[in-house]
């Protein structure tokens, strides 16, 4: 039986993700933000995220509708914070997604419409796989990254926790990406990235 479901935030990414929930029949009882503001959906303001506290963290589950554009904390703080307190995160999948059924998922893992994701494939909790991502055999994908719209992954690719690809990038096979790094959009990455580092462009090279 399906948890009634608290969506966190009410931009952009909360409204892919709520059209998902809604064509698959979830009961979405309310949104937080900062402050009250008007749902396209017509789902209700609940308050600020403090709201979420005064549900029973068993009667109902979360989704994190709040997208970034680069690194970010703020996902991962927000993530342990709630799930800290025993909240569960659901995870949200496109019907037109293709997962092979081998591919195995941390808890709140979003994955948006168009995505093929190829065998054994692992990907971590919190982390968002954009629209028409391609992921490919053997890759592990670490927790709170966000592949940004149209990534491509070869086989084997290793992404560390809270790293953005973004938009278009492509990553050939079998390169380990660090820990929170920055791949611009369109990026080719055909070397290994450390830790924390921005690379930009075809190949990817490292910018401050
Ligand atoms: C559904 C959604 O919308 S999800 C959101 C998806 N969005 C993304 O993935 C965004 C990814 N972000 C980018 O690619 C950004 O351009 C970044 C993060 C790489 C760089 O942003 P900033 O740090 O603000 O850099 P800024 O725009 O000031 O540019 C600095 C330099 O890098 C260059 N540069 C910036 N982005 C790129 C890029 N992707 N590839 C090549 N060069 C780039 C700029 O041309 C500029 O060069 P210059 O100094 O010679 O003029």
């Amino acid at each position: 039986m399906n948890k009634p479901i608290i969506m966190l935030g009410n931009g952009g990414h909360a409204s892919v993700l709520t059209e998902i929930l809604l064509s698959q029949n979830r009961n979405i009882i309310g949104f937080t933000a900062p402050k009250k503001e008007e749902n396209q959906f017509g789902i209700p303001y609940l308050g600020n995220d403090e709201m979420i506290l005064k549900y029973d963290s068993k009667e109902v589950e979360l989704v994190l509708g709040i997208g970034t554009i680069g690194v970010s904390d703020f996902r991962r703080e927000l993530f342990e914070l709630l799930t800290n307190k025993q909240y569960t995160f659901a995870s949200v999948i496109h019907p037109s997604a293709i997962l092979a059924p081998s591919v195995k998922l941390g808890q709140g893992v979003q994955i948006m419409a168009g995505a093929i994701i190829q065998t054994n494939t692992i990907i971590d909790d919190n982390t968002i796989v954009n629209t028409g991502s391609k992921i490919d055999h053997d890759c592990e994908i670490g927790a709170h990254v966000h592949l940004a719209p149209g990534t491509t992954l070869s086989g084997g690719v290793k992404i560390g926790n809270g790293t953005h690809v973004g938009t278009g990038a492509s990553i050939i096979q079998n390169i380990r990406i660090g820990n929170n790094c920055l791949i611009g959009a369109g990026a080719v990455v055909i070397h290994d990235i450390n830790h924390g580092v921005k690379a930009v462009g075809v190949p990817a090279k490292e910018v401050r």
